[in-house]
């Protein structure tokens, strides 16, 4: 990767700026920030809520209805008129826009990850501004990613991006919500290994009848880009400036930095399938010991198996004392590892009537978390 990569995510709150309608000046105040960040030498990938926003604004329905097929008829109406603005207006920076529209399934199959992948390394090699939306006429309650915020991750996560900055309506996260809370405090970094567990109590969730997610999918958002070795910055949109002042250090905002170095490709894959799988794998001490000396995981140190999965699927590994200790693809459906857990190896064949190896999950295919 040559130059630098920056995935900017806007939600409905900064794409209308609070109002009911598309702030024409707001995305106008984003063209010229990405035109200056091309000429700074970064390549700029947009994630864009606002679909559902601007279809209201169509039909001029006051509330957000509650029933999905109501949601996706108006992100339906709007996202062709939300892109038609981005054309618009980029186009006044000669910035070429492309639309992209992505289901969680895209993103966990690997087949449809690597093509995803190489539509937007496409995309970008021919310095188009992928805008990049949950296509959500087709999203079904399984397949939807529901907020933007995972979505602004896993793309992160698929493109190697340097850098995922959420873009809101607060200045950054708060130790609880500013609008119920007049003490609150920012939080302006967060540098541990894991996100404190008082920070997931404080992000709460999303009141202004605009977004979706509130500042806990943010919170998950941040987590999976930063194991990804991305750094992630939540900041408020409506601030003069924003993009071009986190890049040079000088904003106002909470920064996270990256938990991970570079994670090759199978390991990001890895960490992006898990946030769509139900399979957990609990084990045993002596399994806990060899998989962190670096060791496969074995069927004779399974203690319970929780989920339906299928083989090549992706896992959480937990201990018996129910602490996250790896993700990884298995080896063996849940079916079949309802009958060989606790067993030795070499009796897998005689009691599923094949074998895959002697791994429940190789090393080559496991990450530490
Ligand atoms: N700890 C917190 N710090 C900051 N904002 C919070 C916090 N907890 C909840 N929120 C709420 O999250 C909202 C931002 O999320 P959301 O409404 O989904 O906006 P967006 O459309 O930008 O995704 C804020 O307006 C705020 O009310
Ligand atoms: N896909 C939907 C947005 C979903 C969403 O995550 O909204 P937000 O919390 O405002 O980022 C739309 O375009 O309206």
């Amino acid at each position: 990767m040559s130059s630098k990569r920056i995935v900017i995510k806007l939600g409905t709150s900064t794409i209308t700026a609070g109002s009911a309608k598309i702030s024409y000046p707001g995305l106008i105040d984003l063209a010229r920030q990405v035109s200056i960040l091309r000429q700074m030498g970064y390549e700029v990938i947009i994630i864009s809520s606002g679909a559902i926003a601007a279809g209201r604004q169509i039909l001029a329905q006051k509330d957000l209805p509650r029933q999905i097929p109501a949601k996706q008829m108006l992100a339906a109406i709007g996202q062709s008129k939300l892109m038609g603005i981005y054309t618009q207006i980029f186009g006044m920076y000669d910035l070429i826009v492309g639309q992209v529209l992505l289901t969680k399934d895209d993103l966990l199959d690997r087949r449809r990850y690597l093509n995803a992948r190489n539509t937007l390394n496409a995309l970008l090699s021919y310095r188009v501004i992928p805008i990049i939306n949950e296509n959500d006429t087709v999203a079904t309650e399984e397949i939807r990613f529901g907020d933007n915020d995972n979505l602004s991750a896993l793309v992160t996560n698929v493109l190697e991006a340097d850098l995922l900055v959420l873009l809101t309506d607060q200045d950054g996260l708060y130790t609880s919500d500013p609008r119920s809370d007049p003490q609150a405090r920012m939080i302006s970094e967060v540098a541990t290994e894991h996100i404190p567990e008082d920070l997931w109590q404080a992000a709460g969730g999303s009141v202004s009848g605009l977004g979706t997610g509130g500042m806990h999918t943010k919170l998950s958002a941040a987590d999976l880009a930063r194991k990804s070795g991305a750094t992630v910055f939540i900041a408020n949109g409506n601030t003069p400036d924003i993009i071009i002042k986190i890049v040079n250090g000088a904003a106002r905002g909470t920064k996270f930095l990256p938990s991970n170095s570079t994670l090759e490709s199978r390991k990001r894959y890895m960490l992006a399938g898990v946030q769509a799988s139900t399979g957990i794998l609990y084990i045993d001490p002596g399994a806990e010991k060899a998989i962190k000396k670096g060791g496969s995981l074995l069927p004779v140190g399974l203690v319970k198996i929780a989920g339906s999965f299928e083989r090549g699927d992706i896992v959480r590994v937990r201990s018996a004392k129910l602490q996250e200790i790896a993700i990884g693809i298995t080896n063996y459906s849940s079916d079949d590892l309802e009958r060989i857990q606790g067993k030795n190896s070499t009796l897998i064949e005689d009691i599923v009537g094949y074998s895959y190896g002697d791994e429940v999950i190789h090393h080559n295919n496991m990450m530490l978390v």
